[in-house]
């Protein structure tokens, strides 16, 4: 794994979850700068991951040759407005920036220094290895874009979108959807416990059905979901039931509903911030 350092500022939950996988996947924590103004998040992240920890951001980006953004959108104006007045030297650094709903025009505004930007959309579940992260560069050269794939592909896969804009449709397809699917299992686990069954018992259930049907589908790639789910399903059966419950009340309407919901927020954030 090359020597690069690289910066992570505001680690909290996503920057958590990536320098995890990072570091199950080769790099070396030596290699990694984590840095939050909360004194007791980065001892969290110091303890569990033994990276280099600080709370001058200043420093950490001086040091690095990547420098991962990962404030929330709404913190990002007044991060970049503390390097300016700085002064510091971001021209040879890679700039990632995972923050939903900021364009990398906006970024720039806001950084007021031309820099090499790539946006990343990643995904929590890059913490065990089983990310994903949509990514989007028209900065960098061969070298740098196959060494931002490789912090990422550490992570789980990566893919390269063509326009910026395939963001906020990542972030509906992969960057939130994690959460869809808790609340489903969060919604299986409530009716096992209401059904008797208690808080270890309904969570081990639902947590294993949940990755034995992805292990499922992972693992037969030829398979449609579809027809793994007609697997399941005897005609006039227990599932049917079920599914055409579920169909009732519009369960894939309100999907698509709700990744629609999602993609408005990520536009919209884009005209606040
Ligand atoms: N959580 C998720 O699943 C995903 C989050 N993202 C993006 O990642 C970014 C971070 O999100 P989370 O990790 O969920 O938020 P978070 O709130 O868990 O982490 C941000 C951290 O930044 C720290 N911070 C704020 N201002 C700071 C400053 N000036 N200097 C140093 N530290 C500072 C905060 O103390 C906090 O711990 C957001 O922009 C979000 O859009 C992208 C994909 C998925
Ligand atoms: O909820 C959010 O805005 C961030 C972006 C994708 C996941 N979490």
């Amino acid at each position: 794994m090359s020597n690069k350092t690289i910066a992570f500022i505001g680690t909290g939950n996503m920057s958590y979850a990536i320098i995890g996988g990072m570091l199950k996947n080769g790099f070396n924590a030596q290699n990694i700068i984590a840095t939050n103004r909360n004194q007791a998040k980065l001892e969290k992240v110091a303890s569990d991951f033994a990276v280099q920890t600080t709370s001058d951001n200043l420093d950490a980006i001086a040091r690095a040759d990547i420098v991962v953004l990962s404030v929330k959108p709404q913190m990002m104006e007044a991060l970049c407005d503390s390097f300016k007045s700085a002064n510091l030297d971001l021209r040879d650094k890679v700039i990632i920036s995972v923050a939903a709903g900021i364009t990398i025009s906006r970024l720039k505004d806001m950084l007021q220094c031309d820099t090499k930007l790539v946006r990343c959309m990643p995904n929590t579940p890059s913490l065990v290895g089983l990310g994903v992260s949509g990514l989007f560069s028209q900065d960098i050269d061969d070298q740098e874009k196959a060494f931002v794939d490789t912090i990422f592909s550490a992570t789980g896969i990566t893919t390269w979108l063509k326009e910026e804009s395939e963001i906020n449709d990542i972030i509906a397809v992969t960057g939130s959807s994690p959460a869809y699917f808790f609340l489903f299992m969060q919604a299986i686990e409530e009716k096992a416990r209401q059904l008797g069954f208690d808080e270890q018992q309904a969570r081990q259930l639902v947590q294993q059905t949940a990755l034995g049907a992805a292990q499922m589908a992972v693992s037969q790639p030829d398979v449609s979901l579809e027809q793994l789910r007609a697997n399941v399903t005897s005609k006039g059966g227990t599932t049917h039931a079920a599914i055409e419950s579920m169909k009732a009340n519009q369960l894939p309407q309100t999907v698509a509903d709700a990744m629609d919901a999602c993609i408005a927020r990520a536009e919209e954030m884009e005209t606040q911030i």
